[in-house]
């Protein structure tokens, strides 16, 4: 595990954010406190509506909260504005559920795109990428087992090989954070164990800090670090992953779920009677 004695990666502090829509008040964080070692791989688990993405967003600095300190090394993301928001932004990978490529254009453009922060966007418009940038997205390919579809379309790809080219593209932009919201959620479950082996290659190979939205536990036993679990916006689990081998912690983390559906997602092996192995990956 990495060393939580060493200046936090992600410090978040007093964290709140609510949404106000048509008269009516959501509390999407409330409390949030976590100091993220560097190179810890986290996974974030709850239900649905726990805040999840929110949080997500916060670390991004796409949403800012109502209150509450978030620095990714020196930067508070929530008191920055204008381009030294962006600059801090720019080392910040992000992978998505939907991959969010552009289909119609070759994977590699699609890695690229990965270095846009850094780039004027007359050059970029003009597909002018340095040799430099070029020789970066192919290993940014290589790292993930996908040299060989350089130049390819990427819709022609399936959605796990898509999603390991969006996972090249946050890594081109050679990130200190690299964030996943939920990138297993729309592939089946096998794919799902090579995308989140992928993640966690990366992860202990570069010692790249990674934060992980999840929606099924036994991934996050196998693969992270670290469990934080949120329910209604608050931190109700935080610790060693090997923690989900306790059904304790996975009841407060799902404590008053009512749908039967996403509990079969998120607990398929309890919801048929056998036990979760963790620890397999990690
Ligand atoms: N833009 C918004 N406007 C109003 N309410 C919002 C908005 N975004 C999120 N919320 C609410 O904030 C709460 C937290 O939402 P969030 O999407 O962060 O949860 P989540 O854990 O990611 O959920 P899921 O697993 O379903 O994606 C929910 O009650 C949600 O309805």
């Amino acid at each position: 595990m990495a060393d939580r004695n060493a200046t936090a990666a992600v410090t978040v502090r007093g964290l709140r954010k609510t949404y106000s829509t048509a008269g009516v008040t959501t509390v999407a964080l409330d409390a949030v406190e976590l100091d993220i070692a560097p190179g810890e791989f986290v996974a974030v688990l709850g239900p649905s509506g726990a805040g999840k993405t929110t949080f997500m967003r916060t670390l991004t600095g796409m949403v800012r909260p109502d209150a509450g300190q978030v620095r990714v090394g020196e930067d508070d993301l929530a008191a920055l504005r204008g381009s030294a928001l962006r600059a801090a932004q720019s080392r910040i990978g992000m992978v998505y559920q939907q991959f969010n490529l552009v289909g119609r254009l070759r994977v590699l453009t699609n890695v690229l795109m990965g270095r846009l922060p850094g780039m004027g966007p007359a050059a970029w418009l003009a597909g002018r990428f340095d040799r430099a940038a070029v020789a970066a997205a192919y290993a940014c390919l290589e790292r993930v087992d996908l040299l060989d579809r350089a130049h390819q379309r990427a819709d022609t790809l399936s959605g796990g090989q898509q999603q390991r080219v969006a996972l090249a593209r946050a890594l081109c932009q050679t990130p200190r954070l690299l964030l996943a919201d939920e990138p297993v959620a729309s592939v089946d479950p096998k794919l799902a164990e090579r995308i989140m082996g992928h993640l966690r290659r990366v992860n202990r190979d570069e010692g790249l800090t990674t934060v992980v939205n999840l929606h099924t536990v036994a991934l996050a036993a196998r693969y992270a670090d670290r469990v934080v679990g949120l329910n209604a916006g608050r931190v109700v689990v935080d610790g060693p992953a090997t923690l989900l081998d306790d059904p304790t912690t996975v009841a407060r983390i799902y404590a008053g779920t009512a749908d039967e559906e996403e509990l079969a997602v998120a607990l398929p092996e309890w919801m048929s009677g056998s036990v979760p192995a963790g620890g397999g990956a990690r």
